[in-house]
Protein backbone atom coordinates (compact mmCIF):
# COMPACT_ATOMS: atom_id res chain seq x y z
CA UNK A 1 0.00 0.00 0.00
CA UNK A 2 1.03 3.20 -0.75
CA UNK A 3 2.24 5.53 2.01
CA UNK A 4 0.09 8.91 1.89
CA UNK A 5 1.03 12.41 3.33
CA UNK A 6 -0.83 15.58 3.33
CA UNK A 7 1.26 18.78 2.40
CA UNK A 8 -0.41 22.22 2.68
CA UNK A 9 0.64 25.21 0.77
CA UNK A 10 0.07 28.62 2.48
CA UNK A 11 1.33 31.99 1.27
CA UNK A 12 0.03 35.59 0.46
CA UNK A 13 -2.76 35.92 -2.35
CA UNK A 14 -1.53 35.83 -5.87
CA UNK A 15 2.07 34.28 -4.91
CA UNK A 16 1.18 31.17 -7.26
CA UNK A 17 0.35 28.20 -5.13
CA UNK A 18 -2.83 27.05 -6.91
CA UNK A 19 -0.46 27.45 -9.73
CA UNK A 20 1.84 25.41 -8.31
CA UNK A 21 -0.37 22.22 -7.57
CA UNK A 22 -2.12 22.88 -11.03
CA UNK A 23 1.58 22.62 -12.74
CA UNK A 24 2.55 20.08 -10.34
CA UNK A 25 -0.96 17.40 -10.63
CA UNK A 26 -2.18 18.09 -13.70
CA UNK A 27 0.81 19.83 -16.20
CA UNK A 28 -1.45 22.97 -16.68
CA UNK A 29 -0.77 26.95 -16.36
CA UNK A 30 -3.14 29.26 -16.17
CA UNK A 31 -2.07 33.20 -16.97
CA UNK A 32 -4.78 34.67 -15.39
CA UNK A 33 -5.51 34.66 -11.45
CA UNK A 34 -8.59 33.32 -10.24
CA UNK A 35 -8.63 33.70 -6.14
CA UNK A 36 -9.23 30.66 -4.39
CA UNK A 37 -12.00 30.89 -1.72
CA UNK A 38 -12.10 27.51 -0.54
CA UNK A 39 -9.01 25.30 -0.30
CA UNK A 40 -9.39 21.91 -2.50
CA UNK A 41 -6.76 19.64 -2.47
CA UNK A 42 -5.24 17.12 -5.56
CA UNK A 43 -3.73 14.32 -5.32
CA UNK A 44 -0.40 13.12 -6.91
CA UNK A 45 1.46 9.83 -6.80
CA UNK A 46 5.34 9.55 -7.18
CA UNK A 47 7.66 6.23 -6.53
CA UNK A 48 10.57 6.75 -4.44
CA UNK A 49 12.55 3.95 -4.60
CA UNK A 50 10.12 1.46 -5.82
CA UNK A 51 7.74 2.67 -2.80
CA UNK A 52 4.45 4.01 -3.83
CA UNK A 53 3.98 7.91 -2.10
CA UNK A 54 0.56 9.36 -2.16
CA UNK A 55 0.57 13.13 -2.13
CA UNK A 56 -2.29 15.10 -0.90
CA UNK A 57 -1.47 18.77 -1.77
CA UNK A 58 -3.97 21.09 -0.40
CA UNK A 59 -4.15 24.58 -1.93
CA UNK A 60 -5.15 26.92 0.64
CA UNK A 61 -6.55 30.97 -0.09
CA UNK A 62 -4.07 33.32 0.21
CA UNK A 63 -6.26 36.15 0.93
CA UNK A 64 -5.86 37.94 3.93
CA UNK A 65 -9.70 37.65 4.98
CA UNK A 66 -9.06 33.51 4.88
CA UNK A 67 -5.85 33.42 6.91
CA UNK A 68 -7.51 32.53 10.13
CA UNK A 69 -8.89 29.46 8.47
CA UNK A 70 -5.25 28.16 8.16
CA UNK A 71 -5.18 25.89 11.10
CA UNK A 72 -8.41 23.40 9.24
CA UNK A 73 -5.43 23.19 6.85
CA UNK A 74 -2.38 22.80 8.20
CA UNK A 75 -2.97 20.99 11.85
CA UNK A 76 -2.76 17.27 10.24
CA UNK A 77 -0.22 18.10 7.90
CA UNK A 78 2.63 16.15 7.45
CA UNK A 79 4.73 18.74 5.42
CA UNK A 80 4.06 22.61 3.97
CA UNK A 81 5.03 24.54 1.40
CA UNK A 82 5.47 28.23 2.36
CA UNK A 83 5.17 30.44 -1.06
CA UNK A 84 6.32 33.58 -1.73
CA UNK A 85 6.51 35.91 -5.15
CA UNK A 86 10.11 36.62 -5.99
CA UNK A 87 8.85 40.07 -7.05
CA UNK A 88 6.57 40.98 -4.09
CA UNK A 89 8.88 41.17 -0.87
CA UNK A 90 5.82 41.84 1.50
CA UNK A 91 5.21 38.02 0.69
CA UNK A 92 8.79 37.26 1.69
CA UNK A 93 7.65 38.40 5.26
CA UNK A 94 4.13 36.87 5.44
CA UNK A 95 6.32 33.50 4.94
CA UNK A 96 7.60 34.45 8.00
CA UNK A 97 4.70 34.96 9.91
CA UNK A 98 3.45 31.57 8.43
CA UNK A 99 6.42 29.81 10.15
CA UNK A 100 6.08 31.48 13.76
CA UNK A 101 2.24 30.60 13.53
CA UNK A 102 2.97 26.87 12.10
CA UNK A 103 6.23 26.67 14.69
CA UNK A 104 3.70 27.96 17.66
CA UNK A 105 0.88 25.40 16.54
CA UNK A 106 2.75 22.53 15.50
CA UNK A 107 6.44 22.58 16.76
CA UNK A 108 8.91 21.62 14.46
CA UNK A 109 6.97 18.10 13.51
CA UNK A 110 5.95 19.34 10.46
CA UNK A 111 8.34 19.27 7.40
CA UNK A 112 8.95 22.98 6.23
CA UNK A 113 9.44 23.67 2.26
CA UNK A 114 9.96 27.52 1.20
CA UNK A 115 8.96 28.47 -1.89
CA UNK A 116 10.55 31.64 -4.14
CA UNK A 117 7.79 31.20 -7.19
CA UNK A 118 7.77 33.38 -10.43
CA UNK A 119 11.39 33.10 -11.15
CA UNK A 120 10.97 33.51 -14.62
CA UNK A 121 10.53 36.83 -13.40
CA UNK A 122 13.89 37.92 -12.65
CA UNK A 123 14.34 41.03 -13.31
CA UNK A 124 11.76 42.29 -11.19
CA UNK A 125 12.95 40.19 -7.98
CA UNK A 126 12.75 42.25 -4.64
CA UNK A 127 13.49 39.47 -3.04
CA UNK A 128 17.32 38.59 -2.28
CA UNK A 129 17.63 34.86 -2.70
CA UNK A 130 20.53 34.66 -0.52
CA UNK A 131 18.87 35.97 2.08
CA UNK A 132 15.74 33.92 1.53
CA UNK A 133 18.12 30.82 1.32
CA UNK A 134 19.70 31.85 4.72
CA UNK A 135 16.12 32.32 6.56
CA UNK A 136 14.98 29.43 5.30
CA UNK A 137 18.18 27.39 6.48
CA UNK A 138 17.59 29.64 10.25
CA UNK A 139 14.52 28.22 10.85
CA UNK A 140 15.12 24.13 9.19
CA UNK A 141 13.43 24.89 6.10
CA UNK A 142 14.61 23.73 2.59
CA UNK A 143 14.56 26.80 -0.08
CA UNK A 144 13.45 26.08 -3.45
CA UNK A 145 13.25 28.09 -6.21
CA UNK A 146 10.12 27.55 -8.85
CA UNK A 147 8.28 29.08 -11.92
CA UNK A 148 5.06 27.50 -11.94
CA UNK A 149 4.75 29.11 -15.40
CA UNK A 150 7.39 27.56 -16.97
CA UNK A 151 7.76 24.83 -14.97
CA UNK A 152 10.86 25.03 -13.10
CA UNK A 153 11.64 23.04 -9.70
CA UNK A 154 8.66 22.11 -8.88
CA UNK A 155 8.75 18.49 -9.57
CA UNK A 156 12.43 18.85 -7.75
CA UNK A 157 10.68 20.39 -4.91
CA UNK A 158 8.18 18.00 -3.84
CA UNK A 159 10.36 15.05 -4.50
CA UNK A 160 12.40 16.97 -2.05
CA UNK A 161 9.47 16.93 0.33
CA UNK A 162 8.36 13.74 0.11
CA UNK A 163 11.86 12.19 0.39
CA UNK A 164 11.95 13.98 3.89
CA UNK A 165 8.36 12.89 4.84
CA UNK A 166 9.49 8.87 3.87
CA UNK A 167 13.15 9.26 5.93
CA UNK A 168 11.14 10.47 8.93
CA UNK A 169 8.27 7.95 8.86
CA UNK A 170 6.42 11.61 9.23
CA UNK A 171 3.25 11.61 11.40
CA UNK A 172 0.86 13.59 10.82
CA UNK A 173 1.69 16.26 13.80
CA UNK A 174 -0.96 17.71 16.75
CA UNK A 175 -1.66 20.75 17.30
CA UNK A 176 -0.95 21.68 20.37
CA UNK A 177 -3.52 23.13 21.85
CA UNK A 178 -7.46 23.25 20.18
CA UNK A 179 -7.68 25.72 17.28
CA UNK A 180 -10.73 27.73 17.07
CA UNK A 181 -11.39 29.87 13.78
CA UNK A 182 -13.07 32.76 13.72
CA UNK A 183 -14.27 34.30 10.64
CA UNK A 184 -15.34 37.89 11.47
CA UNK A 185 -16.34 39.03 8.17
CA UNK A 186 -17.07 37.63 5.12
CA UNK A 187 -17.58 40.94 2.89
CA UNK A 188 -14.29 42.35 4.13
CA UNK A 189 -13.02 45.10 1.17
CA UNK A 190 -10.39 44.38 -0.90
CA UNK A 191 -7.29 45.24 0.90
CA UNK A 192 -5.24 48.50 -0.82
CA UNK A 193 -4.29 46.63 -3.94
CA UNK A 194 -7.39 46.00 -4.96
CA UNK A 195 -7.40 42.70 -4.28
CA UNK A 196 -4.03 41.15 -6.13
CA UNK A 197 -1.96 40.98 -8.95
N1 LIG B 1 5.24 34.98 -14.30
C1 LIG B 1 4.67 34.06 -13.51
N2 LIG B 1 3.39 34.18 -13.13
C2 LIG B 1 2.87 33.21 -12.33
C3 LIG B 1 3.62 32.10 -11.88
N3 LIG B 1 2.82 31.34 -11.09
C4 LIG B 1 1.63 31.95 -11.07
N4 LIG B 1 1.64 33.07 -11.82
C5 LIG B 1 0.53 33.99 -12.05
O1 LIG B 1 0.25 34.66 -10.84
C6 LIG B 1 -1.15 34.87 -10.70
C7 LIG B 1 -1.64 34.27 -9.39
O2 LIG B 1 -1.49 32.86 -9.43
P1 LIG B 1 -2.38 31.89 -8.51
O3 LIG B 1 -1.83 30.53 -8.69
O4 LIG B 1 -3.82 32.10 -8.79
O5 LIG B 1 -2.03 32.49 -7.06
P2 LIG B 1 -2.52 31.99 -5.61
O6 LIG B 1 -1.37 32.12 -4.70
O7 LIG B 1 -3.15 30.64 -5.71
O8 LIG B 1 -3.62 33.10 -5.26
P3 LIG B 1 -4.83 33.02 -4.15
O9 LIG B 1 -5.77 31.97 -4.62
O10 LIG B 1 -5.45 34.39 -4.18
O11 LIG B 1 -4.22 32.71 -2.84
C8 LIG B 1 -1.81 34.26 -11.95
O12 LIG B 1 -2.02 35.30 -12.88
C9 LIG B 1 -0.75 33.29 -12.47
O13 LIG B 1 -0.83 33.09 -13.86
C10 LIG B 1 4.98 32.00 -12.30
O14 LIG B 1 5.72 31.08 -11.95
N5 LIG B 1 5.46 33.01 -13.10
Amino acid sequence: MASQFKIVLLGEGCVGKTSIVLRYCQQTFNENHVSTLQASFLKKKINLNQQRVELAIWDTAGQEKFHALGPIYYRNSHGAVLVYDITDQDSFQKVKNWVRELKKMLGSNIALTICGNKSDLERQRTVDQAEAEAYAASVGAKHFQTSARLNRGIDEMFLDLAKRLVQQGAKAPKAQSRVSVLVEDDDVQPDSKGGCC
